[in-house]
């Protein structure tokens, strides 16, 4: 007979819930994954790793470019069919053979099918009908621990006639077969810049409609202003400040079926006719059918979690969350710190220690308050870690800041003729340590770590100093910050 029981069950199979079961084999408890579809979930399918694959080699392409010596050596365009086919190398072809075997190599149990809870500790599953599922019910408990791992989905406005249209979300833009010659895309944060830029290296004529007066709003104001400038100098046409009133599907030619007409986009601008639109406006908590109501909790909503990442408001404390569904920082490597934070912290407990989420120790998801790093791989990259220079002052933070252009550094000017980049350095004037870092500029994602250590290990600029970095690199910007600062 199937075991029904295990420590601990984690629900949704994604980046984050892999971590958290793998870390709490390693600690010596029993753990199951329910994946309802592919075990490694978004990020490995439809998000991360898809899209950087989508960029990467128009990236590639524009570096030689800007090289002299190689730009010579660059005769051809990007081979769309080439691109498109190492990405579906990337997906292993949307097929998780080799997760699954990574997890039966790790230990942990996985049952393909959708969960349900139904009480404390206990969930429906309904077994997928393919693969190794039978279509069937199981019931299972958790001795420890049920962990929620589900992630989120892409949102789509209710702006009239959009849905009717069917627009690529996420998923689409990033498992497409080919470029639409004519794409529209809504929202211009991560997902709307940087797929907007990959479907333009593609070959589509892309129309970017920015709600706001920039790109990248949550960002330091003069990454989106980097960002857009490129756009509009790829050749897509950014327009900020638009309000999308309404969406309707055109006449087709009459070619039979599946000759869809192009659609209409009705802005306060004015009419955009294209062939596909993307909706990159944001995600929703996959959290509407996982039985929350059973528990006490409200369907549809995101996870509130403690910094241990165990749900609050809920009775015997059994009950955890992971990653985009505790909507803390809705990042792969974020989630999967909070996976291990988690792990350790409900395999302590299961051996009887209390693992109070100190701020700083090992059961407390402390970086994502103020230490969260991100790159956004547009070209040029935006990297960021901590606070915006805003978020520090509507905190309550005396703050001073010291910026510089990245392309006065030796090892810039070696990396690209005529580099274009800008960083800025946030410190707090009080305890004199940063507490923000932003950077844009070709390849500035690898500038990120020093500034996430910085961040975190609140070092002193006073020791900053002593930090030199090699010549020529990039990373000689930091001397230049702190000199600009007043070192
Ligand atoms: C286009 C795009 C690009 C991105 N690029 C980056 C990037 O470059 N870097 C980065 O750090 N982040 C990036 N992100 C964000 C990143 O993808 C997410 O933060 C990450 O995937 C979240 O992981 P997760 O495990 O929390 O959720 P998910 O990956 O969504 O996994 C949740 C899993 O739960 C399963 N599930 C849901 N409900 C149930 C249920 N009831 N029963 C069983 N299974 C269930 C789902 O099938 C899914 O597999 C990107 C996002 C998008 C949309
Ligand atoms: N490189 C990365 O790390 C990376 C890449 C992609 C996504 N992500 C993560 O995935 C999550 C989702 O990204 P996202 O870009 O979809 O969400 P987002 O919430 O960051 O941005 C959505 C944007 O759409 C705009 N918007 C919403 N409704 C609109 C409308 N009706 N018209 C015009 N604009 C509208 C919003 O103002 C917002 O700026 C983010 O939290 C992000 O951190 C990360």
């Amino acid at each position: 007979m199937a075991d029904n029981t295990y420590d601990v069950i984690v629900i949704g199979g994604g980046a984050v819930g892999e971590v958290l079961a793998e870390r709490v084999v390693k600690r010596g408890l029993s753990a199951a994954i329910i994946e309802a579809e592919l075990l490694g979930g978004e990020c490995s399918y439809w998000a991360c790793m898809p899209s950087k694959a989508l960029l990467r080699s128009g990236e590639a392409l524009r570096a030689a470019k800007n090289v002299e010596g190689a730009t010579e050596a660059v005769t051809g365009e990007l081979d769309v069919a080439a691109v498109l086919a190492r990405r579906d190398s990337f997906t292993n072809n949307w097929d998780d053979s080799n997760q699954r075997e990574w997890a039966n190599g790790a230990g942990i149990t996985v049952l393909k099918g959708r969960a349900r809870l139904v009480g404390p500790k206990r969930m429906v599953v309904r077994m997928n009908d393919s693969g190794d599922g039978d279509g069937a019910e199981r019931t299972l408990e958790a001795r420890h621990a049920v962990a929620a791992c589900v992630g989120s989905f892409p949102r789509i406005p209710d702006i009239p006639g959009l849905r009717e249209v069917r627009p690529w979300t996420s998923r689409d833009a990033t498992s497409a077969k080919e470029a639409p010659r004519r794409l529209a895309v809504i929202g211009a944060g991560p997902v709307g810049s940087e797929l907007a830029q990959a479907w333009n290296d593609l070959g589509s004529q892309v129309t970017l409609l920015v709600a706001g007066d920039r790109m990248l709003p949550t960002l330091e104001p003069f990454a989106g202003e980097y960002v857009a400038k490129a756009h509009v100098e790829a050749g897509i046409d950014v327009r900020t400040g638009v309000t999308v009133q309404s969406v309707t599907r055109l006449a087709g030619t009459g070619g039979g079926e599946g000759d869809e007409g192009p659609i209409s986009i009705q802005t306060d601008q004015g009419e955009i006719v294209v062939d596909q639109i993307l909706a990159a406006t944001g995600r929703e908590p996959s959290t509407g059918d996982l039985g929350l109501e059973t528990v006490g909790l409200e369907p549809g909503t995101w996870l509130d979690v403690d910094d241990s990442c165990r749900v609050n408001g809920v009775e015997g404390g059994w009950l955890y969350s992971a990653g985009d569904t505790n909507h803390r920082a809705l990042f792969t490597h974020q989630g999967k710190y909070q996976a291990r934070i988690c792990g350790d912290a409900i395999a302590a407990r299961a051996q009887g220690e209390h693992a109070a989420p100190v701020a700083w120790s090992p059961y407390a998801a402390t970086a994502d308050h103020g230490a969260v790093p991100a790159v956004v791989f547009t070209d040029p990259e935006v990297a960021m870690v901590g606070l915006t220079e805003q978020a520090a002052i509507d905190q309550g933070i005396t703050v001073r800041v010291a910026e510089y252009e990245i392309g006065n550094v030796a090892g810039a000017s070696l990396y690209a003729d005529g580099y274009t980049g800008h960083a800025k350095l946030v410190v707090d004037q009080e305890r004199l340590v940063p507490v923000g870092f932003t950077a844009v500029g070709p390849g500035a994602g690898d500038l990120l770590h020093a500034a996430t250590v910085a961040v975190v290990g609140e070092v002193p600029l006073d020791r900053l100093w002593h930090a030199v970095p090699a010549y020529p690199t990039v990373s000689e910007v930091w001397l230049r910050l702190l000199e600009t600062y007043g070192m």
